[in-house]
C-alpha cells in the first residue's frame, strides 16, 4: 500500500509510545530529554548579594557624591563571598564587600571599588550614583514554587546549570529509545573489508546510526545479513531489547527484495510498503508488540530521507519531546533545479543569508544512491509535487537541518 507522507507520519506517530524515565547523574545530562518538571524549592540567588567588587553602604548618603564633594566613611566589615556579614551599615559607615557576598542587614546599594579611594579604615566615595541599582536582590531570578523547565524539554547547556542551581543531581530524564539497524544485501561488505567485484561497503549503517544519535536514540549495529529471509529475521530477532528495527536495502519490487517476506515471517503488521515522496519511496513500515519495524531503501540518499521524515519524528516522539518537527523557512532559489518535480521531492541543499535575503542552492548532484550532496547540506529543500523545473529567484519551503 503506497501512502502520501502527512499520512505515513500520522500512521507512525499515532503507534509510539514514550519511554519510561530514568534517573541520570546530571553531568551526563546534556542533550538527553527532562522527565520530569522541575520547580524551584528556594528563592535564588537565596540572598540579597553584591553584584559587584565595593562598599556596601546606605545609597541615599552617597547619592550626590562627586570627586569634588566626595562622601567619607568608615569601614565596619569585611564581606567575602561565602562568607556572612557581622554587623549592619548604618549612616557613616560602609562594608567592604565581594562579587557574590550577601548584603549587610540595612545595606540599600553598592558602590564600585573603582569609584572610592581607600586609605586604611576610612572610604572616601567618589561617585554614588546608582549605587542602589547595584544589588541582586533574593528570589530576583527563581521564587519558590516557581516552574522553572517542564517535562520534555532538552537538557541544553543553559538547562544543564540551572538544574545544577536547583540540586538536581540526578534528574529524571526519558530514557534514550533503542534503535536496531541491519544491513541487507549480499552485495554489502563490512566497512573494514576490502573491495572485490560486485560488492560495496556498508555505508548506510554509519550515516544512519549518525541520524539516530542526532535524533536523541541509541544504535544498536546488529551486522549484515546478504538477501535471505531467514538470516535477516534471525539478525532482528536477536535483539529483543531494542524499541524500533530498522534494515537498509530490499525494499523495493526485485527478485532480492525481501523484507516484504520478512515481516510476514516474523508475524509484523504491514502498515505500509511505499511513500508517495523522492527519493525514499520504498519503504515499509510494520508493528509487531508494540515495536516498530522500518524497511527502508539500500539506496543512501532514499535511506537518509526516509529517515528524517518518517524514522527522526518517531524517535522524537518516544524520547519525550514535545515538538518533533524541524523548523521550515521560506528562501529564494540561488541556483535553478531543472528536474521535473512527480511525487513530493527533498533535494540536499545550502541555505546561507545575504542582507535580508535567505537564499538557497543544491549543495550537488542528487542521485538516489549519492551521498556527496547530503555532506554539505544544511538544509533540504521541499519541492511541492507535479511541479514543472524551478527557476532561479523561486520561492521555496526550506528545512532547516543543524547547521554544517
Ligand atoms: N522495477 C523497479 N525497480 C526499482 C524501483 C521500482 O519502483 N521498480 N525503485 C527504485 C528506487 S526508487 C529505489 S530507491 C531502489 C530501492 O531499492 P531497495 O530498497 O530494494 O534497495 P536495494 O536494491 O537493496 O539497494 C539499492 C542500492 O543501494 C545499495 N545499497 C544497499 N544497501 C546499502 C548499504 N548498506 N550501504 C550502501 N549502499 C547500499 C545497493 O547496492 C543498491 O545499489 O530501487 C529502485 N529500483
Ligand atoms: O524513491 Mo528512490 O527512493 O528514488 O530513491
Amino acid at each position: 500500500m503506497s501512502v502520501k507522507l502527512e499520512i505515513a507520519q500520522d500512521i507512525l506517530l499515532n503507534l509510539v509510545t514514550v519511554m519510561l524515565t530514568e534517573r541520570v547523574a546530571l553531568s551526563e545530562c546534556w542533550r538527553r530529554i527532562l522527565g520530569e518538571t522541575v520547580r524551584s524549592d528556594m528563592d535564588f540567588p537565596p540572598f540579597d548579594r553584591s553584584p559587584l567588587d565595593g562598599y556596601a553602604l546606605i545609597a541615599e548618603e552617597v547619592v550626590n557624591a562627586t570627586p569634588e564633594n566626595p562622601v567619607c566613611l568608615k569601614q565596619i566589615d569585611y564581606i567575602p563571598a561565602g562568607g556572612t556579614p557581622n554587623t549592619s551599615v548604618s549612616f557613616g559607615t560602609a562594608c567592604r564587600i565581594m562579587t557574590g557576598a550577601p548584603l549587610p542587614p540595612v545595606a540599600t546599594g553598592v558602590v564600585r571599588l573603582e569609584d572610592t579611594i581607600v586609605n586604611g579604615d576610612n572610604v572616601t566615595i567618589l561617585d554614588g550614583r546608582g549605587a542602589d541599582k547595584n544589588i541582586c536582590f533574593r528570589g530576583e531570578e527563581l521564587f519558590t514554587g516557581e516552574e522553572i523547565v517542564s517535562e520534555g524539554t532538552i537538557i541544553n547547556a543553559g538547562v544543564m546549570g540551572m538544574l545544577a542551581v536547583l540540586g538536581k543531581s540526578r534528574p529524571y530524564v526519558f530514557r534514550k529509545p533503542r534503535v536496531a539497524l541491519v544491513a541487507t544485501g549480499s552485495e554489502i561488505i563490512p566497512v573494514d573489508f576490502p573491495l572485490v567485484p560486485g560488492k560495496i561497503r556498508n555505508s548506510n549503517s554509519y550515516m544512519l546510526s549518525a541520524q539516530v544519535a542526532e535524533a536523541g536514540a541509541q544504535t544498536i549495529l546488529l551486522g549484515n545479513a546478504s538477501d535471505n529471509v531467514d538470516e535477516i529475521s534471525h539478525l532482528l530477532e536477536s535483539a529483543s531489547d531494542c524499541d524500533v528495527f530498522i534494515t537498509t536495502g530490499g525494499a523495493s519490487v526485485g527478485d532480492y527484495d525481501l523484507i516484504g517476506e520478512v515481516y510476514k515471517k516474523m508475524g509484523i503488521t504491514l502498515l505500509f510498503d511505499r511513500v508517495s515522496i523522492k527519493p525514499g519511496m520504498p519503504v515499509l513500515a510494520g508493528i509487531r508488540d508494540g515495536k516498530i519495524y522500518l524497511g527502508l531503501s539500500g539506496n543512501p540518499a532514499a535511506a537518509a530521507i526516509s529517515f528524517e521524515q518518517l524514522v527522526r519524528p518517531v524517535l522524537m516522539k518516544m524520547s519525550g519531546r514535545k515538538t518533533w518537527w524541524r523548523p521550515r523557512i521560506k528562501a529564494v532559489l540561488a541556483a535553478p533545479f531543472k528536474k521535473k518535480t512527480g511525487a513530493k521531492r527533498f533535494v540536499w541543499a545550502r541555505c546561507w543569508q545575504t542582507g535580508t535575503d535567505i537564499l538557497v542552492e543544491p549543495s550537488g548532484a542528487q542521485g538516489n544512491g549519492m551521498l556527496k550532496s547530503a555532506m554539505g547540506a544544511n538544509a533540504l529543500i521541499v519541492i511541492p509535487e507535479n511541479s514543472p523545473p524551478l527557476p532561479i529567484g523561486t520561492e521555496v519551503e526550506v528545512i532547516l537541518l543543524a547547521d554544517a
